[in-house]
């Protein structure tokens, strides 16, 4: 994926010239330090493994450009937020792709969880799963108060597990009697549902949500960068280390589990389903 510039947006100067790829949008304003980075995948920012791999890129560009402290996560596909990982890309595949996926999508989880940026969520859509994952490793997560934007880890509706750094992450958000039940079951939570439990921590009205984003980056941008990052890292480095310790075998993990028949045949189906629901 290459990083593409666009023209500025009218009179706006260079603090907002836009960048990105093409299912990555980044609308950055040097003025500010925040950049606003926008999924593009339609229709529902299902990640694949082009959209990790230019997420990563993105995000690893805006890291490096001390300009920005603040990055703003949400989607620009209408009513959803990210309809989690592609389902396509863990079926009927090979064992070699399956590895070359789930180690993207380490990589995404771990250069998020861990980033020196501030991340605030700005989840104006549907928040299932993977996109639910993305939300949690964020500082800060403010949801559009619309009952059709559901948010969960919702893996075991579809017969598949989520994995322990997957858990860890809502544990560390909810915590553990909250997170085992979220998890058996495959909550998908109403907004103020998610509110009530912790999993967001704002909602607001769907046409306040960006808005609302960037008063709260206002907020932990006030704080000395050092401080803070040094804070999160305090907070987090134990449970990035537990993936870090194990990448491989959790890799083969993933492949063997994903490879099963059972499994196979329960993604077919849901996938099945989804398509059904048009009908
Ligand atoms: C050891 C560890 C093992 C395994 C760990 C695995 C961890 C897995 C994490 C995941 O993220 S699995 C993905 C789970 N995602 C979901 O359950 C969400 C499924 N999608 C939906 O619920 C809905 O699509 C929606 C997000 C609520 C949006 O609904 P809407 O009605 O707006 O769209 P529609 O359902 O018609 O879908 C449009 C189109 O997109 C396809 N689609 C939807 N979700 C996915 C997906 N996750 N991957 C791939 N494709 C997806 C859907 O089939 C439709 O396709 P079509 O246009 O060709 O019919």
């Amino acid at each position: 994926a290459t990083i593409r510039r666009t023209e500025p947006t009218a009179g706006s100067g260079d603090s907002a010239r836009r960048f990105g790829t093409q299912r990555v949008l980044v609308e950055p304003d040097a003025a500010s330090g925040v950049a606003v980075m926008k999924f593009k995948n339609p229709p529902v920012n299902s990640l694949s493994l082009e959209l990790l791999t230019e997420f990563i890129i993105s995000l690893e560009k805006l890291e490096n450009d001390k300009t920005f402290r603040g990055v703003i996560l949400t989607s620009d596909c209408p009513r959803v937020f990210s309809a989690g990982l592609d389902l396509t890309e863990m079926c009927g595949k090979n064992p070699a792709h399956y590895a070359e996926y789930w180690k993207a999508v380490q990589e995404l989880w771990l250069r998020l969880y861990l980033s020196n940026l501030v991340l605030i969520a700005a989840i104006n859509g549907a928040c299932p799963a993977g996109g639910c994952l993305i939300s949690l490793t964020c500082d800060y997560r403010i949801l559009a108060d619309n009952p059709k934007y559901l948010i969960g880890l919702n893996e075991t509706l579809l017969g598949i597990v989520a994995p322990f750094w997957f858990k860890d992450t809502l544990v560390n958000t909810i915590g553990h009697r909250a997170s085992e039940q979220a998890l058996q079951l495959g909550l998908l939570f109403l907004p103020a549902e998610a509110l009530q439990v912790g999993l967001v921590d704002q909602v607001v009205p769907e046409d306040q949500v960006l808005s609302t984003a960037l008063s709260v980056m206002a907020r932990w941008m006030a704080i000395p960068d050092h401080a803070r990052q040094l804070t999160k890292n305090m907070m987090r480095k134990t449970t990035v280390d537990r993936l870090v310790k194990q990448r491989d075998a959790d890799i083969q993990n993933f492949v063997s589990f994903i490879s099963r028949d059972s499994i196979q045949k329960s993604l077919q189906m849901y996938l099945e389903k989804l398509k059904q629901k048009k009908g």
